[in-house]
């Protein structure tokens, strides 16, 4: 059999997302496009480098350093995967990108839509790659809602969406320091969590092309404890179509687990989709309009049979991302068609604006009315 192609991550931070990332791409697959090499690991502390490299991917490596500056000066290093809170990603970013890397950013990209189009803008100077780390986009089930919404039109034309990322954190035990307590590193379940929920707002109601359709009207508030934004409720209307989405998301709460957390209505029917979270979406529902019955268009869910497309996890997840990022860098791309700039410009957009009405300031940031 042919050698696959190999990428070397550069790793910036050892908290939970950067185990899970690492854990996922080291696993062994039998239809793997890629090889990954985990070539570098920075953390703060050597000391927690080596204990992350030895609990989450024993069989590597790599070089363990004490400064993610170090991951970016490594000559060996093809992309600089960045693990840090949102308030550094920025920092990060830019960093990594001035050191001439390539980067995949988790989310949300940055703290506001200000920072996010500046780091396109030093990519595009420095002719690297960049890309927000928004899995949920890379998985075949969002992939296949997609198509089966827009281009297969399985509703109709979509009119409206509601979705919710429900998440029981319990921030008050947590210490000040926790990046779900502490602004400077982007606390706040809008950025967090509301992320997920808006995103299948956005593949709902401006279709395959994120960013390039018109902006939405927004009406939006948000709830603060000593505060930190713990729940978001945001309409959005686009006029020219019509559309319109409830977006909400809290850390107030989990939601019921395995239960739907959207539901996407069109002209000629419904689709629910539901997982373990918004995040690990595993299955969705498409409901047909009846036909004949112009009074009772829909039967009662309990008396009828939807069709159900399920979609097994692969590890974690984070597989799908990870090998289409491998593959664009490998190809010599510099925007990810998956994750588009515009895609992760316009999120943070309509994030800064629902921050504007529900009065959520970042430290650097000025109140805006
Ligand atoms: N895609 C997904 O499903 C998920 C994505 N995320 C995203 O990943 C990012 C990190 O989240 P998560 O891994 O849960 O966070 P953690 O707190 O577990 O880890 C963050 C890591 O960042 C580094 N770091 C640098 N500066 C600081 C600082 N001042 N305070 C705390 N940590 C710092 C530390 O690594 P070190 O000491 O090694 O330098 C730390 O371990 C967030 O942007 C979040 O939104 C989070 C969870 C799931
Ligand atoms: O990305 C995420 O998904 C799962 C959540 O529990 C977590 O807080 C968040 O960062």
């Amino acid at each position: 059999m042919a050698a696959l192609p190999t990428v070397r991550w550069g790793i910036v931070a050892t908290g939970m997302i950067s185990s899970w990332f690492v854990e996922d791409i080291v696993l062994e697959r039998q239809d793997a496009k890629v090889e990954h090499v985990i070539q570098a690991i920075g953390s703060s502390k050597l000391e927690k480098g080596q204990d992350f490299k030895n609990t989450f991917c024993p069989k590597q490596n790599p070089r363990i350093y004490s400064s993610y500056e170090e991951v970016y000066g490594d000559a060996d290093v093809d992309i600089v995967y960045i693990g840090t809170p949102h308030g550094y990603h920025y920092r990060d970013c830019m960093q990594a990108i001035a050191a001439g890397k390539n980067v995949l950013c988790e989310k949300s990209l940055t703290i506001n839509a200000k920072q996010a189009k500046e780091i396109f803008e030093a990519a595009r100077a420095k002719n690297v790659y960049v890309a927000e780390a928004m899995w949920l986009r890379h998985r075949p089930l969002f992939r296949d809602l997609g198509r089966l919404l827009h281009q297969e039109k399985a509703i109709g034309d979509v009119t409206r969406i509601f979705s919710d990322f429900a998440s029981g954190v319990d921030i008050d035990s947590l210490p000040p320091t926790s990046r779900y307590r502490d602004l400077t590193l982007g606390a706040g379940s809008l950025l967090d969590i509301g992320v997920y929920a808006l995103t299948y707002t956005i593949l709902a109601l401006e279709g395959d092309a994120p960013g390039r359709s018109e902006f939405p009207h927004i009406l939006a508030t948000q709830t603060h404890e000593a505060g930190i934004e713990i729940t978001t409720s945001a309409i959005l209307h686009y006029p020219s179509t019509g559309r319109q989405g409830i977006t909400t998301c809290t850390t107030k709460t989990f939601g019921p687990p395995g239960e739907v957390f959207a539901v996407v209505h069109g002209t000629d029917g419904f689709i629910e989709i539901e997982g373990t979270a918004p995040s690990i979406p595993l299955a969705f529902t498409v409901y047909s309009k009846q036909t004949g019955i112009p009074e009772r268009a829909y039967f009662p869910k309990e008396s009828f049979q939807g069709k159900r497309y399920e979609f097994p996890n692969v590890g974690r997840g984070f597989v799908w991302e990870a090998e289409n990022t491998a593959l664009d860098v490998l190809n010599g791309r510099k925007e990810s068609e998956i994750v588009p700039w515009a895609g992760s410009i316009r999120i943070m957009e309509i994030m800064d604006e629902i921050r504007r009405q529900g009065n959520t300031v970042y430290p650097g940031e000025r109140r805006r009315d």
